[in-house]
């Protein structure tokens, strides 16, 4: 996994104190590393067009043109002037060698944006916003230079954004690449190293960036093992029975030894899923809440009072009884409108869905400070993880996922990790990237996917 920053601004004053670096020898490393990945993926003779800002992060684009220049066609714009001091040493550094400077945006292969970074502070001006727009229309391709302009510092983007084909970041990932908002503008992410390797220039974090690696399997290393040694896990099925349905099965394929279903009513289920009217006396594992509908509360009640690892799921974040769970070992998995049920009835905050979505770690991070024990996985365009004081983001998904299920598939697979034995904190993560790696795996059309062609993906990781 990889490190993510709430800002870097700190990481590069380090970087002056501690190894006296300076600010000339940040800026070029990180106009270097765009230079680099244009030389390397581009023809020599192509169009270059480069839009600056007024601060440093059009500093960035300058000195990217200085390199460039004579090896490529550089159009070189910079349509409100330059204000900071390394823009303008940049700026006469270009002057000096005599690169011309372009009065509006052009046609080109390849279009950077320089505009604003990390100092973004301000919704954007309507000037700012119609140059952005055009630059979106070009049709070349697009590096955004640290983070595509118009996104804050928190991933929120109030007007327009500069709808990036990569986004080659300095130093470190920041956390404002990763709301849901950004998901459509920063397309690949690179990070350049500004002076010194990643490793050194980054300090310590709670906040991470998945990895594929970072998914454990459930292979059977065990020679000597039986059906019970991959667990019992029991499923409550509610009013809409197939979500349960839905999440034995992915559970099953996911290694569990033996599923049951609790439901007092007749139901239909495979030859493998096993029927149950109450736990299990040898249950390792619960998964509860999806398609819950009408319920007993008392038999709820026993069920998150059991000190069994559980899974927690949908209607379950609308009803007070799950206060009864948050002192224990559980694995919540709502989604925003659901985490916003959550906080309220927590006491956290009473907020809707926009505004949880603009702000998604901050919430993330106020519940898991207030329930440390809890693992919370926020879905979304990047699911958010949290425990205590750490969160980690699985990026992977995409919207073959939306759709109904798919939800339900994610819950068995956490149930199913949950009853061999996984942490919850493990089961969560790596269940989290099976889903979404499963779904990347899924060959046919982005729309056609439904649970069952889910858990076949699964089976095949
Ligand atoms: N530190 C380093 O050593 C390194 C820094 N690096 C690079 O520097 C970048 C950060 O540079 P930065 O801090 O100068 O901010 P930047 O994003 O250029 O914008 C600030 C300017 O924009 C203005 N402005 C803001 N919002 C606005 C709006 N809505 N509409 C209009 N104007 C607006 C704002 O105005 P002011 O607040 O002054 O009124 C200010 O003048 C960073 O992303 C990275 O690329 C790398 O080279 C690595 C080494
Ligand atoms: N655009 C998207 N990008 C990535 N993942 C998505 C996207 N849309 C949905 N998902 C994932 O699909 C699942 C949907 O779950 P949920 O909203 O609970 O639906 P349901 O319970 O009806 O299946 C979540 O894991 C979510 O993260
Ligand atoms: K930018």
């Amino acid at each position: 996994m990889q490190k993510i920053f709430y800002e870097v601004n700190s990481l590069d004053k380090r970087c002056y104190e501690k190894f006296a670096l300076t600010e000339d020898i940040l800026m070029e490393h990180a106009s270097s590393s765009m230079a680099s990945y244009i030389e390397n993926n581009f023809e020599n003779d192509k169009t270059v067009l480069i839009v600056c800002g007024v601060g440093n992060n059009g500093a960035d684009g300058i000195a990217l043109a200085r390199l460039l220049y004579s090896r490529f066609n550089v159009k070189l714009y910079i349509p409100y002037g330059v204000k900071s001091q390394m823009a303008q040493l940049q700026l006469k550094r270009v002057n000096l060698i005599g690169i011309d400077i372009v009065e509006e945006i052009c046609q080109c292969d390849i279009v950077v944006d320089c505009l604003f970074g990390s100092g973004l502070n301000k919704d954007l001006d309507k000037s700012s916003q119609k140059l952005i727009e055009n630059l979106n229309l070009l049709d070349a391709f697009k590096i955004a230079c640290d983070i595509p302009s118009g996104i804050s510092s928190i991933g929120e983007i109030t007007t327009v954004a500069f709808n990036a084909d990569i986004t080659i970041t300095m130093g470190a990932l920041k956390v404002s690449l990763f709301s849901d908002m950004a998901k459509d503008y920063v397309g690949k992410i690179e990070v350049s190293n500004l002076g010194v390797q990643r490793e050194i220039y980054e300090e310590d974090s709670t906040l991470f960036l998945l990895d594929k690696e970072d998914m454990k399997l459930p292979f059977r290393d065990k020679k000597d093992a039986h059906k019970g040694t991959y667990g019992h896990l029991n499923v409550v099925a509610g009013s809409k029975k197939g979500a349960g349905v839905i999440a034995a099965k992915a559970a099953f394929g996911f290694g569990a030894g033996l599923v049951s279903v609790i439901c007092h009513e007749c139901i239909d289920l495979p030859y493998h899923i096993m029927q149950t009217h109450k736990l299990s006396e040898n249950c390792t594992a619960i998964a509860v809440g999806m398609g819950l509908g009408n319920y007993e509360e008392k038999e709820i009640e026993v069920i998150l009072e059991s000190n069994i690892p559980t899974i927690i799921d949908a209607d379950l974040f609308y009803e007070d009884v799950i206060l009864k769970a948050l002192d224990k070992n559980v694995v919540l998995t709502p989604h925003p409108k659901e985490f916003c049920a959550l906080l309220k009835l927590t006491g956290i905050a009473n907020i809707d869905v926009p505004t949880l979505q603009k702000d998604r770690f901050k919430y993330l991070s106020e519940f898991c400070t207030k329930y440390p024990k809890v693992v919370l996985l926020l879905k979304g365009a990047n699911v958010l993880i949290g425990q205590d004081k750490n969160i980690y983001v699985n990026s992977f998904g995409s919207a073959v996922l939306s759709k109904g299920g798919s939800g339900d598939v994610l819950s068995g697979l956490v149930a199913g990790l949950l009853t061999q034995g996984y942490s919850c904190l493990d089961a969560a993560i790596s269940a989290s990237l099976a889903h979404t790696i499963a779904a990347n795996n899924y060959k046919k059309n982005n729309y056609s996917l439904i649970p069952s062609d889910l858990v076949e993906e699964v089976k095949k990781l």
